[in-house]
């Protein structure tokens, strides 16, 4: 029987998967991805093969208020009837925050739980869903092993200078300091830029994960050395509905002058800003770009973005002391064509020249001549997940037999 590893990305009303079969030696392959989306209301469910060929489908009224639990013991039960020659092995989860304690992937049990809790705080719009499916494992089926893949991980080696704030030193010493996210997607594409571009995959590069949330990554010779999300998942680049890096005196202003409570300037920040909030129209990079002619908002709020990306890809190169390539990924990153051409018009000073028809077309390399490289490289931090997953099992495994 084949062992199979099931991945999840659990959200607030949404949890993706993909299902991986994991042949010996090799990488683990998908066998079947999808998701629930509208958990809690009219709830969906799509299941799709490696290909993307739609398998099943089903959806619920809002009456049903299907939510975390139900679904994953839905898929649970689908993966039962359809998963001829396999056998469900392990569950590896995306956990956004793993803190100081994490600098790896982890086995869970009860005292990792109990420690990812306390890092809710750190990452409220994403922590506490990417644990609720744990904690439904542990209850419903105990016996099977989970993973937690943290975004914050890969970031961990970073020199001590790029994760510090000039706070005092009992700050510090509480954790208050720059973690970064997005590690999952910058360690994909660390592990394949060779594929892409050998003597690239051994210089400076920035990358650019641009999708809901956004940050960027300045890789050496594939390591993260910096990054623009720090504490939280809020600094740095403005994203869909969250702020980017704002002066900390704005929250003192919205807290004392505005008498807003922590619980909502915290809403501001994540959920009402960014793209939404400057163009009061949407967090949907497709919605502005179709709007941006006619509505001077949209289009600010795309020039906003644009502008940041350059500033701080500015930032990064010289934290790097030099730049190599640029790498565009996530749902902007991936298919945006005029944020990919304004980004590097934006960076012109840096010696990109855009190749205009491999840009349009997608094509992984979009630049020409001598300067700088610059690619598009979809990500995939579920198969990241999957690997780190079978890995640390591996290990437990090897550690109970010996
Ligand atoms: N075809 C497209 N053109 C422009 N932007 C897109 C396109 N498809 C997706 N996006 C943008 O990507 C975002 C989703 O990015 P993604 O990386 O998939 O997000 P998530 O953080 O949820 O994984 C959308 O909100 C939208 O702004
Ligand atoms: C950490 C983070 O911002 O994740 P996402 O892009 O999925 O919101
Ligand atoms: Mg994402």
């Amino acid at each position: 029987m084949m062992p199979v590893l099931i991945v999840l990305n659990a959200g607030s009303s949404s949890l993706k998967f993909q299902v991986y079969d994991t042949p010996d030696g090799a990488d683990p392959r998908v066998a079947f991805k999808g998701l629930f989306e509208g958990l809690g209301g009219s709830a969906r469910f799509v299941v799709k093969d490696a290909s993307g060929q739609l398998l099943d489908e089903m959806t619920w009224s809002s009456g049903d208020r299907l939510g975390h639990e139900e679904a994953l013991m839905h898929l649970i039960a689908w993966l039962r009837q359809h998963q001829e020659g396999r056998r469900l092995a392990a569950i590896g989860h995306r956990v956004v925050h793993g803190g100081e304690t994490f600098s790896g992937p982890v086995v869970v049990d009860e005292a990792v739980v109990e420690i990812l809790e306390t890092l809710v705080p750190l990452a409220p719009l994403h922590q506490p869903h990417n644990l609720e499916p744990i904690r439904i494992v542990r209850r419903r089926l105990p016996g099977l092993p989970q993973v937690a893949c943290f975004d914050t991980a890969f970031h961990q080696a970073q020199p001590e200078i790029a994760r510090m704030f000039a706070l005092p030193r009992e700050m510090r010493e509480r954790g208050v300091r720059r973690y970064g996210f997005h590690g999952l997607s910058y360690d994909y594409i660390s592990s394949v830029l060779k594929d892409y571009d050998p003597s690239l995959a051994e210089g400076r590069v920035v990358v650019a994960h641009l999708g809901n949330g956004a940050s960027l990554c300045a890789l050496h010779k594939g390591a993260s050395i910096a990054t623009t999300m720090g504490f939280s998942a809020l600094d740095g680049l403005p994203m869909g509905t969250r702020c980017g890096a704002v002066d900390p005196g704005v929250v003192f202003y919205m807290l004392r002058e505005m008498n807003l409570s922590p619980d909502e300037a915290e809403r501001m920040l994540y959920t009402k800003s960014g793209l939404l909030g400057v163009s009061g129209l949407s967090n949907d990079m497709r919605v502005l770009r179709a709007n941006a002619e006619t509505n001077p908002d949209a289009k600010r709020a795309i020039d906003l973005f644009v502008y940041r990306i350059t500033r701080e890809v500015g930032s990064l190169v010289a934290a790097l002391g030099g730049l190599d390539g640029l790498v565009f990924t996530g749902g902007i990153g991936e298919n945006d064509v005029a944020t990919r051409s304004e980004v590097l018009a934006g960076l012109a000073w840096a010696g990109f020249v855009l190749d205009e028809a491999a840009n349009r077309s997608g094509r992984p390399r979009i630049s020409g001549g001598s300067g700088p490289a610059a690619w598009i490289i979809p990500t995939n931090e579920e198969l990241v997940i999957a690997r780190q997953t079978r890995s640390v099992l591996g290990t437990a495994q090897a550690k109970l037999a010996s």
